[in-house]
């Protein structure tokens, strides 16, 4: 077991912010977290590494509790740049983690050569861009080779040719087996990453491995769309009602049925529109197309 989340809860004061979150995540992979601002992300990040005590249940880090602070020997959490001292320098900040954990100065170098931090490691923080800030932070996050790597808006703030190298890294860090949780915003990016995500509604987690719901999908405009959904649905063709339309998760090959279906109970097809799927789409549909 890589990470276990058991029915936690969090309130401020009277806002229940998680309302018995759980999971498991058992086996290497990467997952996103989803939700609008302030839907709750942070805290259970916080939560989960124990920044944060929360108001029940109970998370367990490889299989120890995370209130050990061994875990951290395994885990890393990168969180957003107010971590980060303005005057120190980055290798500064890496040296300091090297210490406490006892890694290598050598070891320290690979990472930050690596991450291609070198040219300016040795420059004070606060003279750093947001871009840099990021690429020092996630050089911080995985000097110790974690097994678990919790990412907080990795992409933050990020021009599309650094998210593209940051992205690049994390699948690298995939490859190498290390387990990968983070929170963004940035849909298009997720897509490249993962089809695994965790969208945090109203205080309780939706699990979802996307690609079930395949990358490609059909939007129809008909006459009733209730009456062809009860149709479809008795065909075991699953289908969605999104805008008035009836959404049909297939590839064009096998749209036969659909049509075939259709057309036995005298139902008129006005369009058909192709949609290329993705976490944004599944976004909109669970929170909302102005959420
Ligand atoms: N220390 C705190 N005291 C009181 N309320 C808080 C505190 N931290 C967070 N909250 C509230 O908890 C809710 C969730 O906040 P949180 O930062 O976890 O959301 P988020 O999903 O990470 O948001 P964002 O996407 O904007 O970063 C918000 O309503 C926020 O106002």
């Amino acid at each position: 077991m890589i990470l276990s989340v058991k029915d936690v809860r969090k309130s401020y004061g009277k806002e229940e912010v998680l309302k018995g979150i759980s999971f498991e995540i058992t086996e290497p992979q990467i997952i996103a977290l989803v939700g609008p601002n302030g839907s709750g992300k942070t805290t259970l990040l916080n939560v989960i590494t124990n920044l944060l005590t929360s108001n029940g249940g109970e998370v367990s880090v490889l299989g120890k509790s995370n209130k050990n602070p061994d875990i951290f020997k395994e885990i890393s959490y990168m969180q957003d740049n107010s971590v980060l001292y303005d005057y120190l320098t980055g290798y500064d900040h890496l040296q300091f983690i090297g210490d406490i954990q006892g890694i290598t100065k050598e070891k320290i170098l690979e990472t930050v050569k690596w991450i291609g931090i070198d040219s300016y490691m040795h420059k004070k923080v606060g003279n750093y861009s947001l871009g840099m800030k990021q690429h020092l932070l996630l050089t911080m996050a995985i000097v110790n080779k974690p097994k678990l790597l919790i990412l907080d808006e990795p992409l933050n703030g990020l021009d599309p040719s650094n998210a593209i190298k940051i992205r690049k890294i994390m699948l690298q860090l995939y490859k190498a087996n290390t387990t990968i949780l983070l929170s963004s915003h940035n849909l298009a990016e997720i897509d490249r990453l993962t089809s695994q995500i965790m969208f945090l509604k109203n205080g309780n987690l939706i699990k979802e491995d996307i690609s079930v719901y395949e990358k490609t999908c059909y939007d129809l405009s008909l006459g009733n769309v209730d009456q062809a959904k009860e149709i479809l649905a008795k065909k075991e063709i699953p289908v969605e009602i999104v805008d008035e339309k009836v959404r049909v998760f297939k590839e064009a090959s096998s749209l036969y049925p659909v049509f075939l279906a259709l057309e036995e109970n005298n139902i008129i097809l006005d369009d058909i529109q192709k949609k290329i799927w993705g976490s944004e789409e599944r976004y909109k549909m669970i929170f909302g197309e102005d959420s």
